[in-house]
């Protein structure tokens, strides 16, 4: 038995004017891996793909091992919160948490309870009623509450308050002290993923561009700001991505690669992406 918890093998999907893959990622067990990428990157189609909510055009999806997860099984085992909540309009909380019980063999009525009452959510109000966040809070509260071993975050913390997600970021790490359990969360707000992912895997125009640990985008790129002429000493194969300012240059560059005595920042993840994309044009 593999180590992964999903493992995705030459993953295709095309649209008519969009061409996913080839996809190759490994999730190990027990990691939380952040899915990044700019609008229309690839990474919704890439998650309804795993959920078989899309037809794959080719290649392999494996949920612990397993490529059939119609089943039962498996669909108890994963968590799902897309950015919208796709529940009926007209059902309120109780009736949610009714159908939960029924749906998922591991429904957790007490901790489903607890979470309603943390994220102060009415019981009786219908979901139409709701507000954005509120829907993404009941959202999380189900795929927390049914014990699943992989949690499929698609976008959650989207349009909530800074408060509200700090604590989604608190309940999803709660969550991984079971070594288990694994995460896969899509985000444009990058400095959650910061606080949480263990790997974090970019996709561009339907591309994974890397899917690297943070020590290793930490170990593996730098920022430094440069004067033109000290530019040229540096080889193009260690440049990422640049930014022209009317003093010099800012660089991401590959750390390896470039010549001892330069002074090199940290970057952020939103630094990495952005300067991935940048690069195209360098
Ligand atoms: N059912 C569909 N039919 C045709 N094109 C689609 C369909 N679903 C997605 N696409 C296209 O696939 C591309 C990738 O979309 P996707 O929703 O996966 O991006 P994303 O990375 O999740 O973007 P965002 O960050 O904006 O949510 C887009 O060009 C989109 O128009």
């Amino acid at each position: 038995m593999s180590n992964n918890a999903i493992e995705i093998q030459n993953l295709v999907k095309e649209f008519n004017d969009f061409k996913l893959g080839p996809i190759n990622i490994s999730i190990p067990k027990g990691t939380i891996v952040g899915f990044i990428g700019q609008n229309g990157a690839g990474k919704s189609t890439t998650i309804k793909l795993l959920l078989g909510l899309l037809n794959k055009d080719s290649g392999i999806i494996k949920i612990f091992d397993n490529q059939d997860y119609n089943t039962i099984q498996i669909k108890d085992s994963l968590g799902v919160v897309f950015d919208d909540l796709l529940i009926p309009d007209e059902m309120t909380l109780l009736d949610v948490e009714r159908f939960c019980s029924r749906v998922y063999s591991k429904w957790d009525k007490v901790f489903f309870n607890k979470l309603k009452d943390k994220f102060n959510l009415p019981s009786e109000k219908m979901i139409k009623n709701y507000s954005r966040g509120m829907r993404m809070k009941l959202s999380i509260a189900i795929a927390l509450s049914h014990n699943a071993e992989i949690l499929i975050l698609d976008e959650p913390t989207s349009g909530l308050d800074p408060i509200v997600r700090e604590e989604i970021l608190d309940l999803l790490l709660e969550y991984m002290q079971d070594e288990n359990h694994t995460i896969l969360i899509s985000s444009h707000i990058l400095s959650d993923l910061e606080k949480i992912a263990d790997y974090i895997a970019f996709i561009h125009e339907g591309k994974v561009l890397f899917f690297e640990t943070k020590e290793e985008l930490e170990e593996n790129y730098a920022l430094c700001n440069l004067s033109d002429k000290e530019v040229e000493n540096i080889d193009d194969e260690a440049i990422v991505g640049r930014r022209v300012h009317s003093f010099g240059q800012q660089l991401l560059v590959k750390r390896n690669l470039v010549p001892n005595g330069i002074t090199l920042q940290k970057p952020s993840i939103e630094d990495i992406m952005i300067y991935f994309v940048k690069g195209e044009n360098k």
